[in-house]
């Protein structure tokens, strides 16, 4: 038996560590290799600086927080889409296109409604700034 179905078969403690490892490992995948992930990264860290300054209330915290891992989420799953399709095919195929303008499409319509929220979220600290100085 291979190690990777013995792995499965294992319970407990040092089971869930392992699958611990293995999402680290995705995850400095996806940072390494994904431009796009680079970027969202810039972005969340300018945007924390930004809620920190503007002193955030607790609720304003936590819908941020949200809405960044979600981004990230979106971003790790759509980089989960294209190994995969990768995987199956290394010729052109329309299905192969779909799949990852799909998986795309979903990272956009995010990342459009995630403007929205920061909009929402930013704006009225900025515009009492604004009218204090
Ligand atoms: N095997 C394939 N067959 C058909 N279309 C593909 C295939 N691989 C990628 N595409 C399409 O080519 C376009 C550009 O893809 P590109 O190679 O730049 O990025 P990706 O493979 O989707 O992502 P990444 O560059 O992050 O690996 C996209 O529309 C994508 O759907």
């Amino acid at each position: 038996m291979n190690m990777a179905l013995q792995d499965r078969q294992k319970r407990g403690f040092k089971r869930f560590l392992r699958s611990f490892g293995y999402a680290c490992q995705g995850l400095k995948h996806v940072i390494q290799n994904e431009q796009n992930m680079q970027i969202h990264l810039f972005v969340a860290a300018v945007t924390l600086m930004a809620a920190w300054t503007l002193s955030f209330s607790l609720t304003s915290w936590m819908i941020l927080l949200l809405v960044i891992a979600g981004m990230f989420s979106m971003e790790i799953m759509n980089t989960a889409v294209e190994r995969t399709v990768d995987m199956i095919t290394d010729d052109y195929h329309p299905l192969a296109k779909r799949a990852k303008d799909i998986a795309a499409a979903a990272v956009f319509v995010y990342c459009l409604f995630a403007a929205i929220i920061g909009l929402m979220l930013f704006l009225p600290p900025l515009l009492e700034l604004w009218v204090l100085l």
